[in-house]
């Protein structure tokens, strides 16, 4: 089932256009914006500045403690009901060597145009598959390798996922600021990342406005002041020729701007370890 979507050259990655229906991007998009402004938390974007505009998220399955176990709670219905975005999930297939079969953790993120996120890695408190549902706007989606030399070449630094805390390895290493692979997706879309490029990649979203399109499937890499990127300012998009929308699947082919949007993903993850019992009690809340 999921062969027929996997991103040529990849080892591996799925994209899967049309995941949801438009009716069902519209409910969920309500029901997100609906999510009391108290429960998003902010993050900081790849700019970091300290005063500057943080992306926000919302966790939904429970919480992941110390040591990588969830203290579960019940996500909303608008993941496991209608739609049954969990049940949707497990029927790719994606989650079948997964410990639940489907994911027990979701994430939602708002990025505002030019929001986006850090190259980071989601670190070991999750199984090593990860699918993200698309939804509002388009990003584009890099996949990077770390350097292996040792010596940093002005290259981006990686910093621990901002979304599992608990992940450290990747602090201070050097990143290859060119991505090994790049991906559009489109909103509806889901992006399931598998083996290596989960557990020996990062990914990252660039925190622009607009992406620039060259032509023939190829991106223009936005460059700040002191960006090293050698001579590459290029890169090929692995799934254009998927790309179902027909604006994008247009600006793709021949070149153009695409302004983003505000764009909400589903980061949706089975944590392994589950505590057992009553989360009010381990989290000392009543
Ligand atoms: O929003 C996305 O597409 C990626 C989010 C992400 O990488 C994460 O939550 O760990
Ligand atoms: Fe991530």
């Amino acid at each position: 089932m999921l062969d027929q979507y996997l991103v040529s050259g990849s080892s591996k990655a799925y994209y899967i256009p049309d995941f949801i229906s438009q009716d069902e991007e519209e409910y969920l998009l309500r029901k997100i914006t609906e999510t009391p402004r108290q429960k998003w938390k902010a993050l900081a974007t790849r700019s970091a500045s300290p005063f500057g505009p943080s992306k926000s998220v919302v966790r939904t399955g429970g919480e992941i403690m110390q040591k990588g176990t969830l203290v579960p709670q019940a996500m909303p219905p608008f993941l496991t009901t209608y739609p049954d975005l969990m049940g949707r999930l497990s029927g790719t297939s994606a989650f079948a060597s997964s410990p639940h079969q489907r994911p027990n953790h979701v994430i939602m993120n708002e990025y505002l145009p030019g929001q986006g996120i850090m190259p980071h890695e989601d670190g070991p408190s999750y199984h090593p598959v990860v699918a993200t549902i698309s939804l509002g706007s388009h990003a584009v989606f890099h996949y990077y390798s770390y350097r292996n030399d040792g010596v940093d070449h002005g290259a981006l630094n990686a910093s621990s996922s901002p979304s599992t805390r608990a992940h450290d390895a990747s602090r201070g290493r050097s990143v290859n600021d060119v991505p090994v692979l790049s991906v559009f997706l489109e909103p509806r879309s889901a992006i399931i990342t598998t083996d290596a490029l989960y557990t020996a990649h990062l990914h990252g979203i660039d925190d622009v406005h607009r992406d620039t399109f060259v032509g023939a499937g190829r991106l223009r890499l936005p460059r700040s002041e002191g960006d090293f990127k050698g001579d590459i300012d290029e890169v090929q998009i692995a799934n254009w020729r998927a790309v179902k929308d027909g604006e994008s699947a247009r600006v793709l082919e021949g070149g153009g701007e695409l302004e983003r949007g505000t764009r909400y993903s589903l980061t949706c993850r089975d944590v392994p370890k589950v505590a057992a019992g009553d989360a009010f009690r381990l989290l000392g809340r009543r």
